[in-house]
């Protein structure tokens, strides 16, 4: 997959070249490209934002540069495809990359977004600032991009830089090999619908607090089972949201039991 970011603070996306998501750069399984909007500007002050029209506070980032950056990665995803691809590269990149732009007006981020846009072959993030992007911008985008505004959660960040470094972690650890055992990633909270079941280490007994029986006993039906029900009631008690959503049909025997 190849990832690029636009951003007037490409500083801030430096955490992209540390632990699991900088090692896979290094391994080659991830190519992540920061680009400073500022590059893409052509008068002396580098200016990138405007008063907005119709009048109000702050300051509209202006299309032009935006247009000229997105422009300047689009497809690079599909040119790295082609000139790595052995075969036939004219099916490589054929389809659109995705333009993600973080917006507290998106669609909302969560586990299975992860999931389909891990399938992508280019992700495109366009970092807003200040009131945000000129919305022309995201209409000339359609004809280059699959366009997705995404949003964290519904609070009011003053960017797109920390929503980028939360979806490039979560998308970036699904893509294989990043991740030492793809099989942390089965039971992770989210993964099935569900929270995830508390977990605990040695010592058995710390201040006074055991561990769960069950987890010393050795009998791998009754852990499971225990917690599986585990999972239900985190979920019940925290995000009963998510237990109206839940797939009762993906409900197995065992689950019907706990
Ligand atoms: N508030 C924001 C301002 C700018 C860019 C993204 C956001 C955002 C994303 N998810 C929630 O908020």
């Amino acid at each position: 997959m190849r990832i690029d970011v636009v951003s007037i603070f490409p500083e801030y996306l430096a955490p992209l070249e540390l632990s699991l998501i900088g090692k896979a750069r290094q391994d080659g399984l991830l190519e992540l490209k920061v680009h400073d909007l500022r590059t893409f500007t052509t008068d002396k002050h580098r200016t990138v934002d405007d008063t907005p029209y119709g009048g109000g506070a702050g300051m509209v980032m202006k299309p032009e540069p935006w247009a000229q950056a997105l422009e300047s990665v689009a497809g690079a995803g599909a040119a790295e495809g082609a000139s790595a691809a052995s075969g036939d590269s004219a099916s490589e990149g054929s389809r659109k990359p995705v333009l993600i732009v973080p917006s507290p007006a998106g669609e909302r981020f969560n586990q299975a977004l992860a999931y389909e846009l891990a399938e992508e072959e280019q992700l495109v993030f366009a970092c807003g600032r200040y009131e945000g992007i000129d919305e022309r911008v995201i209409e000339w985008a359609e004809e280059h991009f699959t366009v997705r505004p995404v949003s964290l959660g519904d609070y009011v960040l003053n960017g797109g830089e920390v929503a980028v470094l939360a979806m490039v972690e979560a998308i970036g650890r699904l893509l294989p090999g990043v991740v030492g055992n793809p099989e942390s990633l089965i039971e992770e909270s989210h993964s099935d619908g569900l929270l995830e079941y508390p977990v605990f280490t040695k010592p058995s007994s710390w201040r006074e607090r055991d561990v769960p029986a069950v987890l010393l006993s050795g009998n791998h039906g009754k852990i499971a089972q225990w917690r599986r029900h585990e999972q239900f009631r985190r979920t019940a008690d925290r995000r009963p949201d998510l237990l109206a959503e839940f797939d009762a049909g993906s409900l197995s025997r065992a689950d019907r039991n706990v």
